[in-house]
């Protein structure tokens, strides 16, 4: 008798971010994931209350949840998910995976974050339980080396993306000192800064 196979799971992304803004290293970085991981769909989940930046001044969820449907609105792979906004409270990345588990029992996630992010991993809520939930893929950032900090080795992968220099932190200053972000975030995203008068004092 021939081995029991199931039934093929789709390959979900999840790019979990503040995303204030959403910019080209975040895009790009999804998209390189995507190809080298064959993933079906990759959905970007802002965070409701990023409790490690509770120090910081962020924008409103809705701004930055709708910058994020703007910036990826044109690619049919990508996708948005308003779960760790609507559950309220502040996010832990446990509780993001478990919910998309719930809503995606045909799927194998895989969570994609920056190098930066993945170092400080261990420092996250319920760690243990994280690496049961999903295969995380730590992409290089500029300025941060890749290194694996003692994770699982199955459920760790390093990726490389073309390298570029953008983050939220420098847009914000960027768009408080009147310098443009033309080209760092998609044009809509631009035209949504400025609507809305985002980030014009520095914070
Ligand atoms: N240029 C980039 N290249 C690769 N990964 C990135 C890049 N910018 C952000 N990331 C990763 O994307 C995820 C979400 O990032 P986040 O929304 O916090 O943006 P950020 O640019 O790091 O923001 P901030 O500057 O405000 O800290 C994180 O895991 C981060 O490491
Ligand atoms: O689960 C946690 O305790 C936890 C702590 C810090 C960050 N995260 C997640 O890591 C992702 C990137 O976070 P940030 O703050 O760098 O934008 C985002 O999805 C966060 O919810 C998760």
């Amino acid at each position: 008798m021939g081995e029991q196979t199931g039934p093929v799971k789709r390959r979900l992304g999840v790019m979990g971010g503040t995303f204030d803004p959403v910019h080209h290293g975040h895009l790009v970085a999804a998209s390189e994931v995507a190809s080298q991981f064959h993933l079906d769909e990759v959905v970007f989940v802002p965070t409701g209350q990023p409790w490690q930046k509770s120090h910081k001044a962020v924008s409103p969820a809705e701004d930055r949840y709708l910058m994020t449907v703007i910036a990826t609105a044109s690619n049919p792979q990508f996708s948005v998910s308003r779960i760790d906004i609507d559950r309220g409270g502040p996010t832990y990345t446990t509780d993001t995976l478990r919910d998309l588990r719930a809503l995606n029992d045909d799927a194998d996630l895989f969570f994609i974050t920056g190098a930066d992010a993945l170092a400080q991993i261990l420092t996250w809520r319920d760690t243990d339980e994280l690496f049961s939930l999903a295969h995380f893929i730590g992409v290089t950032r500029p300025g941060h080396i890749l290194a694996n900090p003692g994770l699982p080795e199955d459920r760790v992968s390093f990726v490389e993306v073309p390298a570029l220099a953008i983050s939220s932190s420098d847009c914000r200053s960027r768009v408080a000192e009147g310098e443009p972000v033309w080209y760092l975030v998609p044009d809509g995203v631009v035209r949504y800064i400025d609507k809305r008068k985002l980030y014009r004092h520095s914070g």
